[in-house]
């Protein structure tokens, strides 16, 4: 019960009651006889016996007596419910359910409708006005194509001649549609009047039947719409909107703030409209044009949009006077325009086209979830044999497992410091170590015990900076030299000729793979320090021992199995001559500090195709290399380059990787390649996806690698689109050539298949 309320009713008294009110009087002091318990207050009763006994505390009491007390409490109570009330409401209308309803709302009752209506104005305007004749005249001027700069030109002066003939006419009518109207008139009133005269002579009807019959059939037309025309304006009108209403929610264009969830903020798919407002908001003023002058919005840029690995996939033709490059100059705006961050944005210009991206963009946070422990951590992993198989570096961004192949390749792997170059460049090494017939000469400039674990395993072992190291590597580059140069002439003097196979340079050959290894190879080409037998170590010209010997190991080592591999701190043309970097045919760069930079690592190619080292994030993806492989490694759609996310293997699990090896090597019986035999067909079908009919002959080889793993040697780096191509022509499947590219027809291996199944 409230304070306030009252109970008038006279209730009877208890027996305990009475007892009670036996003991205490109006008016008289209970506190003696209640102190233990509580104050008892007496209730205002004038005459006769208390009715009831209650224990109240003193602000009840106060409530029960006080009209202030109990303005008071009401005045809090108003006070309580106005904040529950505020809060309640507050919480229900920032509420993402109620955001999201109210969008849903806005943008179905109003936005759609409205870009609808836009569409149909801009459509009108299309129809009515020189604006389409502009737009295509502006296009041709674009392209810089005169013939139909010229016929736009003419067909928009012979439009407006028909315009303004029209506008004449209207001009001269009134008088003319009068005349017309009367003439009209006279012409049916006799007409009606002879079709009564002949039915009034036929006794059918009256001389003005038929002229009464159209008065009512036009008052029968005027009820209907007075009677009917509410029903009739209210469907056109809901008719129109619905049209308005498809024509906005159709339109590639996004309706921005009022757009469904999965456009905005934490985007999962890309839509052809976020991809051509991302293009349209670059800052790139004829790219904006064009998006807007096109009748589709743009949308005739792209190509469908699929899934690729953790994200998606676009090609994108940009508008004449657009270059690709100039877009991924923009990356950054791009990324952000895209809600996402800028190495989270692929770009692959088309070796045939400047103006034919393709762009990638991976779904957000995919590029920071952890990824699989590195295959070398694997006890059971090893013995390698380098000409079959190929190093498994990481995963590319998009998901599918890197391989290097890393025989006779010289190597060149940069990066700014603390970004992971040291344990990316020792897994190779380690990786190479597997192989027992692989030689190491190594050398660590730094000395800070990260390649100790190589000791018994390289048989020469440089650790730390200073002259007396300097000079060591700069002997056992020229060594490396000179083991060349005897190689060379051994495999004269056996009379051989072509490539040294896996057979000619087993353990004991004097052919094995020899890699000479130098890490933080910038102090090597930067050190000032001269050698005790004259000339300098150091330095970018045709004096540097150094350079001259990793220059001489990059025009002839390949073939005779000798292999440079260098890894070096962000390069500069002082510590780093371009004679060096360019003769590697291996190229990887973790994050650098600059354009230029990614540059001297990776080459002008790779990053003028979009290979951007320097939009990796310092710290955050230490181990992430940029990797031009060069003819190492077939990339999917001839791509330039690729992004490696390395597995890591830390200094400790190095040592147990390290021992593994030189395990391999104590018995060095070189093992048989043995390897199972697949069945193509089988693997072709079971690669193919639903509802592919083609498949790029590159593609298909990166799958049927990842379907039989690193260890099967017939789809090793020797299994090229190529080589698939001949194989699927031994066994009568179709190929097709698209725009430069092969295609696999999967209907065709599945009839090949079936057809060799039913034959057995
Ligand atoms: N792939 C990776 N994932 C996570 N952390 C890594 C990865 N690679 C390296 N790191 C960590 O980054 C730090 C630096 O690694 P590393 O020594 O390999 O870098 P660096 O580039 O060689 O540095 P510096 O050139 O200064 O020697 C190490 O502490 C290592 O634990």
């Amino acid at each position: 019960m409230a304070p306030t309320d009252h109970d008038d009713e006279p209730t009877t008294p208890t027996g305990a009651d009475l007892h009670e009110s036996s003991r205490v009087q109006p008016g008289e002091s209970t506190t003696e006889s209640t102190t233990e318990l509580a104050t008892v207050h007496p209730l205002p009763v004038t005459s006769g016996p208390a009715i009831e006994g209650e224990l109240v505390s003193e602000e009840e009491w106060r409530l029960l007596t006080s009209q202030r007390a109990q303005a008071a409490w009401r005045y809090q109570q108003y006070r309580e419910n106005a904040v529950a009330l505020a809060r309640v409401t507050r919480t229900a209308v920032t509420h993402d359910r109620t955001k999201r309803a109210g969008k849903f709302l806005l943008r179905n009752s109003v936005a759609y409708p409205f870009a609808g209506a836009g569409v149909v104005a801009k459509r009108w305007r299309d129809m009515h006005g020189a604006s389409r004749y502009e737009r295509m005249m502006r296009q041709a001027e674009r392209d810089g194509n005169h013939d139909r700069l010229l016929e736009w030109e003419a067909r928009d002066v012979a439009e407006k001649q028909r315009r303004h003939e029209r506008v004449m006419d209207w001009v001269r009518s009134p008088i003319v549609l009068a005349k017309a109207a009367l003439l009209y008139s006279v012409g049916a009133v006799v007409l009606l009047l002879t079709l009564g005269f002949i039915l009034w002579i036929a006794g059918k009807g009256s001389m003005l039947g038929p002229i009464e019959a159209i008065v009512d059939a036009i008052a029968f037309c005027i009820w209907f719409v007075m009677a009917y025309g509410a029903f009739l304006l209210v469907g056109g009108s809901v008719a129109m909107l619905a049209y308005l209403w498809n024509l906005g929610r159709t339109r590639p264009q996004s309706t921005g703030w009022f757009a469904p969830p999965e456009v905005v903020g934490e985007v999962v798919n890309l839509t052809p409209s976020i991809v051509v407002a991302a293009l349209r908001d670059l800052g790139i003023r004829v790219l904006r044009d064009a998006i807007k002058s096109d009748a589709d919005f743009g949308a005739r840029m792209l190509s469908m949009i699929t899934r690729y690995g953790p994200g998606s996939q676009v090609e994108i033709t940009l508008p004449p006077q657009v270059t690709a490059s100039q877009v991924m100059n923009l990356r950054e705006t791009l990324a952000g325009n895209l809600d996402r961050k800028a190495h989270e944005v692929q770009f692959e210009r088309s070796p045939d086209s400047e103006r034919q991206v393709t762009l990638w963009v991976a779904d957000s946070g995919a590029l920071d979830r952890k990824l699989p422990d590195s295959p070398l951590l694997d006890p059971d992993f090893g013995p390698v044999d380098i000409y079959r198989d190929t190093m498994p570096w990481g995963v590319d961004v998009k998901g599918d497992p890197v391989g290097l192949n890393l025989l006779q390749q010289h190597l060149l792997l940069c990066g700014l410091s603390k970004q992971g170059k040291t344990a990316a460049a020792r897994s190779l090494v380690l990786w190479l170590m597997l192989d027992p017939s692989s030689r190491l000469w190594l050398a660590d400039l730094k000395g800070f015990g990260d390649w100790s674990m190589f000791e018994g395993l390289a048989e020469i072992l440089i650790e730390g900076a200073g002259a007396e190291n300097f000079i060591a590597t700069s002997d056992m580059l020229e060594a490396a030299v000179a083991e060349m140069a005897a190689r060379y002439e051994r495999w004269r003097a056996m009379g051989r000729k072509g490539d040294i196979g896996r057979e000619d340079s087993l353990p004991g050959s004097g052919f094995e793979p020899l890699f000479v290894v130098v890490d933080e190879v910038q102090k090597l080409f930067g050190c000032a320090v001269e050698h005790p037998d004259g000339g300098d170590i150091g330095g970018n010209g045709k004096k540097s021992r150094a350079a001259r010997a990793a220059q001489a190991l990059h025009d002839q080592a390949r073939a005779v199995n000798v292999h440079f591999l260098e890894f070096s701190q962000n390069p500069t043309n002082a510590n780093l001559p371009a004679i060096v970097r360019e003769g590697a045919m291996i190229r990887a760069s973790l994050y650098v500090g600059t354009e230029s930079i990614a540059r001297m690592a990776l080459g002008e190619a790779a990053v003028d195709t979009g290979a951007a080292p320097h939009a990796l994030r310092a710290g955050l993806d230490r181990g992430t290399v940029v990797l031009a492989p060069g003819e190492s490694m077939d990339l999917p759609n001839g791509a330039t380059h690729t992004t490696v996310r390395t597995h890591f293997i830390s200094t400790e699990q190095a040592y147990d990787v390290a021992e593994r090896a030189t395990a391999f090597r104590q018995n060095v019986a070189q093992r048989a390649v043995v390897a199972d035999e697949r069945d193509l067909l089988d693997d072709l079908a079971a690669v193919f996806e639903i509802g592919e009919d083609q498949v790029k002959d590159t593609d298909l080889v990166s799958r049927l690698r990842k379907l039989a793993g690193p260890n099967y040697a017939s789809y090793g780096k020797r299994f090229t689109g190529t080589r698939l191509r001949d194989l699927c022509s031994e066994l009568e499947i179709e190929i097709k050539r698209r725009n430069g590219y092969w295609y696999v027809s999967s209907h065709s291996v599945f009839t090949v298949r079936g057809a060799r199944d039913a034959s057995e």
